[in-house]
């Protein structure tokens, strides 16, 4: 590849991982401050590095971070990035390095505390569909709707897979349908198959799909089916991003490979993404400062007394919540300085410190 900028016919297997105009377009924005870079997307988030999948494969890289000014631009799962090819200091082998992250569509924001504070955490990004999985003995109308409106928050669509439907009993099915949710609800048998042809609109090439919901609902018996029949289907287990079996380590995107079932669909694996309850309003807020941001007139602006801060502009405009700029530009400065990993070490607390605000 060279650095001219690469059009998505000229990438077929990023192509197959989502990439498209979009991307494309993005690419072209990172490129107006770090040219020359290539597009890759995030296949796997280690504790010390990341997975990429380029049009040449998979491969390390690093994200050096550090002069990053955003709260919430750490490369997450799911992620399209810009990436540079650097010598190692031995000089023979090559390491990528993450540059930039690409606009995203959107992003799974959960509000992590940290001791006495809340600070916002990027989960995922770019995800197309989100299958909320419940089961018959755990149908619950109005915690679905949270999930529902959450996931709708977070701009993707959510669908209701109520798997286990060979416990259904009575009326449940026709109860659920008739819930009055937000969102398409598919009875599915995730140990038998049954059912999983509805998911196949969902499961089209390129389209990125999560799985959520509490434990014992059967996300990892459908993920490893998902894997599995699909390596059945093509004999061959050399397209996963893991080690072909499913198993929850890491924050995986897995490709899954055609199938009567999926069209080459990817499935982003987050453990920490089951756990909805997380997402919130604050999270949303965050995720909009941020895309404000790019609007104000310095590039590292605190949004505080700032000329030309789109932030500030769009709280007196009262498009933003106040509070929640201000718990923002708090998270921020707590991020500020050395190091760049979720994993860092917390400082500890000022005194006279104010806490974030929570709900
Ligand atoms: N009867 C029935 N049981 C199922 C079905 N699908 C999954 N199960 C069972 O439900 C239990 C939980 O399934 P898992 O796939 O481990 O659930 P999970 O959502 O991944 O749970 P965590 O890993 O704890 O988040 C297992 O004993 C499965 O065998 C189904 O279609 N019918
Ligand atoms: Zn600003």
């Amino acid at each position: 590849m060279t650095a001219e900028l690469p059009a998505p016919s000229d990438l077929p297997t990023l192509t197959a991982f989502g990439y498209g105009e979009a991307q494309a377009q993005a690419l072209a924005a990172a490129r107006e401050t770090f040219p020359g870079v290539l597009p890759a997307r995030v296949s796997r988030v280690e504790r010390n590095g990341y997975r990429l999948r380029t049009e040449a494969g998979e491969q390390e890289a690093v994200w050096p971070g550090g002069r990053r000014h955003k709260l919430l631009d750490v490369p997450v799962i799911g992620d399209w990035v810009g990436y540079s090819v650097a010598e190692s200091p031995e000089g023979a082998q090559q390491a990528l390095r993450i540059e930039a992250v690409l606009a995203r569509q959107n992003t799974f924001i959960r509000s992590v505390q940290k001791g006495r504070r809340t600070q916002p955490q990027v989960l995922a990004a770019n995800v197309d569909t989100v299958f909320v999985m419940t089961s018959p003995e755990e149908w619950d109308t109005e915690r679905l709707e949270r999930y529902v409106q959450a996931v709708q928050l977070s701009q993707a669509q959510p669908v209701i897979l109520l798997n286990k439907l060979d416990l259904a009993q009575g009326d449940l099915l026709e109860r659920a349908q008739a819930a009055g949710l937000d969102a398409p609800v598919l009875p599915i048998a995730a140990e038998s198959g049954q059912g999983l042809d509805a998911l196949r609109p969902y499961l089209a090439a390129g389209k990125t799909v999560a799985l959520i919901g509490s434990s014992g609902m059967g996300k990892s018996t459908l993920t490893n089916r998902l894997l599995g029949e699909a390596a059945a289907a093509t004999g061959s287990l050399s397209d996963f991003s893991g080690e072909g079996r499913h198993t929850t380590t890491w924050r995986t995107l897995y490709r899954l490979p055609v199938s009567e079932v999926s069209g080459g669909a990817l499935l982003i694996d987050n453990p920490g993404l089951r756990d909805i309850a997380v997402w919130d309003e604050e999270g949303a807020a965050f995720w909009a400062i941020e895309e404000l941001a790019a609007e104000c007139r310095f590039s590292r602006c605190t949004h505080g007394r700032e000329p030309g801060c789109a932030v500030r502009a769009a709280v007196l405009r009262g498009e933003l919540d106040e509070e929640m700029v201000g718990a923002y530009r708090e998270a921020q400065g707590d991020q500020a300085g050395a190091g760049n990993r979720a994993e860092r070490p917390e400082r500890p607390a000022r005194r006279g410190e104010k806490r974030s605000r929570r709900r």
